[in-house]
């Protein structure tokens, strides 16, 4: 699943010219990431001018937790791929106002253009970024209220701070991406992955909003998968 779904990633920046990244935090996408790393490693030059979008953050914690979202991408992509902060789009959380964060992004996105690649991981919810199972999904960047299962995911658990909160990008601004990658791992994701590959389109299933974009690739690990 890793190795598959970084040569994909890989085949878009070398053949399609992609310089904006959208990365989810969380476990699914760290073999992707490291395989992503070592192909940077062999050789930089495929590798100009990325810029990376922070796809969400936990509200209410110390950004420098361990396992924030921002740490996690600063450790796993930003700084072996010597990434510097001006190519960063990311939600801080050391805001007076949490909503007038999330409209510095959502402006911050609209300057980008359109996202060239989004690489997404799946919540035992359904969940894409932290956009909720729930009657209504919001467009565009928002302040999340979540779930008692999110605030359950390990990296929530282990920081001193616990998150309130999130803040994330929207399902607009996900589906408007180029090209979407979803990973899936862990055998507690075989329910969620059973009715996601129903096909049916629920906005109590947030991921199943992904069967409505044109481009979208899910690779789901063995375990994941009930046959
Ligand atoms: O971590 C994130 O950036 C996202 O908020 C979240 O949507 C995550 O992708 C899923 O909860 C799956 O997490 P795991 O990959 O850790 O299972």
């Amino acid at each position: 699943m890793s190795r598959q779904s970084a040569r994909l990633l890989i085949s878009h920046i070398k053949g399609n010219g992609t310089k904006s990244l959208c990365l989810a935090s969380g476990s699914s996408p760290l073999g992707l990431y490291k395989n992503f790393v070592d192909a940077y490693k062999e050789d930089p030059a495929n590798f100009p001018n990325l810029k990376v979008v922070k796809l969400d953050e936990w509200g209410g914690i110390d950004i420098t937790e361990e396992t924030s979202g921002e740490s996690y991408l600063k450790t796993n992509i930003l700084a072996p791929l010597r990434i510097k902060e001006p190519n960063f789009i990311s939600f801080q959380t050391n805001t007076a106002s949490p909503e007038k964060e999330c409209e510095r992004v959502q402006d911050e996105l609209e300057n980008l253009g359109a996202l060239d690649v989004c690489i997404l991981g799946l919540g035992m919810n359904g969940h894409l970024g932290f956009n909720e199972p729930a009657k209504e999904l919001m467009s565009y960047c928002h302040v999340a209220k979540l779930s008692r299962k999110t605030l359950q995911h390990a990296m929530a658990v282990s920081m001193a701070k616990k998150p309130t909160y999130g803040l994330t990008l929207g399902m607009a601004n996900i589906l408007n991406s180029k090209k979407i990658i979803l990973v899936v791992s862990g055998a507690h994701k075989q329910i969620v992955i059973k009715h996601l590959l129903e096909q049916k389109i629920s906005t109590y299933l947030p991921a199943s909003l992904l069967w409505l974009h044109p481009n979208t690739t899910c690779f789901i690990d063995e375990e994941s998968h009930t046959r």
